[in-house]
């Protein structure tokens, strides 16, 4: 089955996210990713390939929406990548974001490495070979 991949990024973080993405489209193209709107606009313009839906911008709500879907249970992966150095107006979300990954144990790349790792795993591979009822 396609997984469902949360894609975010601070402003600062959000060209190498887009770049990541680009690096990555052939792994990415078989799922479903789902951006906080201004980092989802800026992958869409480097791999319109990709399937790729958008939420509300971060500091609109769009963390706070892509956690309650992380509480349904409806995201397998969330790559965000944040900038450590800024001051953010909705940090309580971020922090919220953040804390709701942790208690549904989704596994998180918070920066290019990481993520480099969790594609190079296989995972995404994997997860399109498994079917519902497994
Ligand atoms: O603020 C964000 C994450 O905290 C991301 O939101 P945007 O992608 O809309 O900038």
């Amino acid at each position: 089955m396609p997984m469902t991949i949360a894609v975010i990024a601070h402003d600062e973080k959000k060209a190498l996210l887009a770049e990541w993405a680009h690096r990555n489209a052939a792994a990415l193209v078989p799922h479903r990713l789902i951006g906080t709107a201004t980092t989802g606009a800026m992958i869409r313009k480097a791999c319109p390939e990709l399937h790729l839906e958008t939420v509300k911008s971060g500091p609109l709500g769009g963390d706070l929406q892509i956690g309650a879907m992380i509480a349904e249970g409806a995201i397998d992966l969330m790559i965000f990548f944040p900038d450590p150095l800024t001051s953010m107006p909705h940090d309580v979300d971020v922090k919220a974001l953040l804390r709701i990954a942790l208690v549904y144990d989704v596994p998180c790349a918070f920066n290019q490495a990481t993520a480099d790792l969790i594609v190079g795993s296989g995972l995404l591979d994997r997860h399109l070979t498994e079917t519902t009822d497994a």
